[in-house]
């Protein structure tokens, strides 16, 4: 299996805080990793560095082989990278349509684009005309996805999307990745919600103090509470 994207030693510094102290990991093509860690551990900080919002300071980040950790933001997403940051991405004064047609930046949406987003998200068909701020949590974090996935990607990097959602909405936002990754997307994916990671997962990486301290499957994660006591302070059980 080949690493579409690849990090090698990479350390961001934030001001003149040392976030990430050396962060290596590979990203298999067309399969989905997850990024756990404790509240602070540098995985926002990682999806950030990635997209080009922090620059690293050391280290290098490659993508399907050609290095981009010098790269601005915006060449990074023209290589096919897309981004759903924690705090949900839309407009709130533009409605659904207005949002996904101003995510389309290569052309006009065209129908088998919106036939594809409406597959995985109904409800955006439902309130189609309707301003995203009017929308609930959990749609807005829908459109937030369908903005990040209206252009073909190579590999998209979700930070927390189940943060704040009603567990049936969780639910159906699971639903919605699942059938994301079934199309063979990559995709690497934060998530606090142990749940959600063990139905996501194919691999996982464990973050703490800035680096990686846990590679493996997510099933071998999963199947083992010692391990997820000692690497994230809580078992499966209380994160359910
Ligand atoms: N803009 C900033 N200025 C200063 N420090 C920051 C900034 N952003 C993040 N940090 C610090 O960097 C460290 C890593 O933060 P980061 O958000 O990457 O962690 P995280 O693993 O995503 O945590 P959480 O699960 O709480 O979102 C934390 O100690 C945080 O306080």
């Amino acid at each position: 299996m080949s690493a579409l994207l690849k990090l090698t030693g990479v350390e961001t510094y934030i001001g003149r805080y040392h976030i990430l102290q050396g962060v290596d990991f590979e990203v298999p093509e067309g399969r989905t990793t997850m990024l756990l860690g404790r509240n602070g551990a540098g995985k926002t900080t990682t999806l950030r560095t990635i997209m080009g919002l922090w620059q690293p300071k050391n280290g290098s980040i490659t993508l399907a082989g050609e290095p981009i950790e010098k790269l601005a933001t915006p060449d990074i997403a023209q290589r096919g990278v897309g981004y759903v940051p924690e705090s949900m991405a839309v407009f709130s004064d533009l409605t659904v349509k207005e949002n996904l047609v101003l995510a389309a930046r290569n052309g006009p949406l065209d129908d088998a684009q919106l036939a594809w987003i409406f597959g995985f998200f109904p409800a955006l068909k439902k309130f189609w005309l309707s301003r995203a701020g009017s929308l609930s949590g959990g749609q807005k974090q829908m459109l937030s996805i369908a903005r990040a996935i209206v252009e073909p990607r190579k590999l998209l990097l979700i930070d927390e999307p189940t943060k704040g959602l009603a567990p049936a909405i969780v639910m159906s936002l699971i639903e919605c990745l699942k059938e994301i990754k079934r199309r063979g997307a990559t995709i690497l994916l934060v998530e606090q919600n142990f749940h959600a990671a063990r139905e996501l997962g194919d691999h996982v990486l464990v973050m703490d103090n800035g680096t990686i301290v846990h590679r493996g499957e997510m099933a071998a994660l999963a199947a083992d509470v010692p391990l997820q006591e000692r690497l994230l302070g809580l078992s499966l059980e209380a994160h359910q």
